[in-house]
């Protein structure tokens, strides 16, 4: 999924210039990432251009006082009132597409509010409005930076209003309408081209930092794979000897840290020379591959360590443990495994012994002691017969059950 998405990016960097939007998989993203800060930019631009449309009645007290009235009803009852309902709207995690059509259509209406203004007007400076009539581009395809379909459509829409407003109006010559609409349309034109290269380069930026982010994605989960190699036993999927050394040294530490017991358990499989000899190299490794499973069944997930210590010998780590729970675990992986009921080359089963030792360690000792007296321990066990645990006598005095 996530190298779809990384391809997906890799090719919309390259898409044609004139190709603002991304891919279906690509846009979906870019939504989703976006869309918060964007509502939020909408919700301020939105409120800022409404305070400064509404304070334009200081320029209609000025330009027209006869008609103030009706400017005043047009800018508080009609436009102000529909844009706060629009933001309302904006604000509720409307559709990508619901979101810009809604402050495109606020701006449409704030163009036929400002034209019903200046046509309703019979005051000889009503003209000097449609100059400012352009900085209805400006918010709508500049501050709002509308996603450019509705920034092209709602300047289309105003400037059709705006004609049909300003062409009629009889107070004014035709000189004066000429350049209002020349204007116009040249705001049209450079705002439009602002408003092309700001959703562009927002886009790219977004691209080239999503695909960095993936890259990175992509390469850490790489190097957790190879450290979770690096640390496998590949035959059994256990901890390898590898990981043991590291982990040792790190609950050798802790236990010294925090004054607990440490258990150590080595594990040998019985006569495993005559299964192997017996049935073959193959069933050998099923063989290891089922006794290191029974194990994990066994032992605190997360907490304790299996590992493949070498050939069929396992050793299991138990940190925070006591003298009495790492013989528990010893028998309850003994009995499991005998419980298998694995085939021996001759009468009965595979079994393993069990060397077990706990100890508090102390600063005068290696974390390798506690490997040399279980190792000591599984010596005993072998010799008293296999297919038991034996305790490794206790260091330094008592230890806690
Ligand atoms: N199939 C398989 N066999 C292995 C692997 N590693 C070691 N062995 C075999 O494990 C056997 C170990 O035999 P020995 O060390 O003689 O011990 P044992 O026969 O288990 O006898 P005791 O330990 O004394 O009970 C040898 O036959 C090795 O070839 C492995 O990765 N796969």
């Amino acid at each position: 999924m996530k190298e779809t998405l990384l391809q997906a990016v890799e090719a919309d960097l390259f898409r044609p210039w004139y190709r603002l939007r991304f891919s279906a998989v690509v846009e979906d993203r870019f939504e989703a990432d976006t869309s918060a800060r964007r509502r939020r930019h909408l919700l301020i631009a939105g409120i800022v251009a409404l305070v400064i449309y509404d304070l334009y009645i200081l320029n209609d007290y000025v330009i027209r006082p006869e008609s103030m009235q009706t400017a005043a009803w047009i800018r508080f009852g009609l436009m102000t009132p529909a844009a706060i309902v629009a933001l309302y709207c904006v604000r509720r995690r409307l559709s990508p597409a619901m979101r810009e059509a809604t402050m495109a259509a606020t701006l449409v209406l704030g163009m036929l509010c400002s034209s019903l203004i200046f046509y309703l007007s019979r005051s000889s400076y009503s003209f000097l409005d449609t100059f400012s009539f352009g900085l209805i581009l400006v918010v709508g395809n500049i501050l709002f930076s509308l996603r450019f379909g509705f920034a092209l459509a709602s300047s289309l829409l105003c400037g059709v209003i705006m004609t049909a407003f300003v062409v009629p109006y009889s107070y004014t010559d035709s000189a004066v309408k000429i350049n209002t609409l020349v204007l116009f349309a040249s705001s049209a034109v450079f705002t439009l081209l602002a408003n092309f290269r700001l959703e562009a380069s927002e886009r790219q930026s977004y691209l080239l930092l999503l695909r960095e982010q993936l890259r990175a994605n992509a390469a850490l989960h790489d190097n957790q794979a190879l450290t979770k190699i690096s640390i496998t036993d590949p035959l059994t999927g256990v901890a390898n000897r590898r990981h043991f050394d590291t982990m040792l040294e790190l609950r050798w530490d802790e236990a010294l840290a925090g004054n607990t017991v440490l258990g150590m358990l080595v594990i040998d499989i019985d006569h495993f020379k005559d299964y192997n000899d017996h049935y073959g190299h193959l069933k050998g490794d099923a063989c290891l591959r089922q006794v290191a499973q029974e194990m994990q069944n066994h032992i605190r997930n997360e907490v304790d360590l299996v590992v493949r210590y070498g050939g069929e010998e396992f050793v299991v780590l138990l940190p925070n443990a006591s003298v009495s729970s790492t013989m528990r675990a010893a028998q309850r992986i003994r009995q499991g495994i005998e419980a298998l009921a694995i085939p021996q080359a001759g009468p009965g089963v595979i079994t393993v012994s069990v060397g077990a030792a706990a100890l508090r360690p102390h600063e005068s000792m290696e974390p390798a002691t506690l490997l040399s007296i279980a190792d000591a321990a599984l010596f005993q066990a072998k010799r008293a017969g296999r297919n038991r645990s034996v305790l490794a006598p206790l260091q330094d005095g008592p230890l806690p059950a």
